[in-house]
């Protein structure tokens, strides 16, 4: 596609693009349902596992069709993107025959329309360690021309190191949803390096947080379908009826591993981020694994 890459601006102290910004006042305004179900990350987090996950959890067995018909991003909507349709004048949110409606959001916890907390909906929070996520972001915006030119490998660390970023600072968001956990009890925080080491604990817990209770054999099909060999060849899940992603250059379902930051981050590099993060971190709680 030849279309000219976006340039990052400030949107009230956060970096952005105006993909995500245009239908801002109507997105504010969104209705959310008190079911509805929000599957919140910085980029490159793991959010796409997720929404797998819990598409096939609430809908692998009543709604089978969508598995083959349906790409994740339509079956889980982007707010930024989808909420509402301008151009109709109508919600894909509502045209989604489905209860709970799975919805996505890659905002900073203050930018989530009110109406979610107002309604308690459910969260799910996903984060991933800074190193891997900044390598995932970095292919990401190197295959996707909706986004921002990404530069070389070292000017993009330097500007992930100072927040200027599609969706602002890391830092600002893993601590900002998690400080938001430590008053909304709706709030699960998970981790992609625990999806990683144990996929089936993780859904354990996702269903216990979702009053779910599949059987044995309805598990063992989810995390079948959820591997990551599965989702790379699963036209549904690996983004290939994307257009905006040019395929040849990365993939949507890149590696998939917990450490490939150590194929990319020299020595030198390396020092001046863990430098950097503990300066950034040290008056946080939370913690990440680098590998597991
Ligand atoms: N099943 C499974 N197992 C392991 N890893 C997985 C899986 N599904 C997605 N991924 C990896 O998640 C990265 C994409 O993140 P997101 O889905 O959050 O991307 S996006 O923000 O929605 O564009 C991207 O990470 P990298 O491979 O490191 O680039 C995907 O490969």
């Amino acid at each position: 596609m030849d279309l000219p890459r976006p340039k990052l601006f400030d949107f009230h102290g956060v970096s952005m693009i105006t993909y995500f910004t245009d239908n801002w006042e109507a997105i504010q305004n969104f209705q959310a349902r008190p079911d509805d179900i929000l599957i919140a990350t910085y980029p490159k987090a793991g959010t796409t596992w997720v929404s797998y996950i819990l598409e096939l959890l609430y809908f692998g067995q009543t709604s089978p069709e969508r598995q083959t018909t349906m790409p994740i991003y339509e079956r889980v909507p982007f707010l930024e993107l989808t909420f509402p349709n301008m151009d109709s004048g109508t919600d894909l949110a509502d045209q989604l025959p489905t209860t709970p409606r799975l919805i996505k959001t890659h905002y900073p916890v203050q930018f989530v329309p009110k109406s979610f907390w107002e309604q308690n909906c459910r969260m799910i929070y996903v984060g991933r360690n800074a190193k891997d996520n900044l390598v995932s972001f970095f292919h990401f915006d190197r295959m996707t021309v909706a986004q921002p030119e990404p530069g070389d490998w070292n000017s993009y660390l330097q500007r992930f190191l100072e927040g200027k970023m599609v969706f602002g600072s890391w830092y600002d968001h893993v601590n900002g949803w998690w400080k938001k956990k430590q008053t909304y009890s709706k709030l699960h925080y998970m981790f992609y390096e625990d999806l990683a080491e144990d996929t089936g604990r993780e859904i354990d817990k996702l269903c216990s947080f979702l009053g779910l209770s599949p059987s044995a054999e309805e598990k063992t099909r989810v995390m079948s379908g959820v591997t990551f060999d599965n989702m790379k060849n699963n036209a549904m899940t690996n983004y290939s009826t994307d257009p905006s992603m040019d395929f040849k250059i990365s993939s949507f379902m890149r590696k998939g591993k917990v450490g490939d930051w150590k194929n990319h981050f020299t020595v030198a590099q390396n020092e001046e981020f863990d430098e950097d993060y503990k300066s950034k971190m040290k008056d946080q709680t939370l913690q990440f694994r680098t590998e597991i």
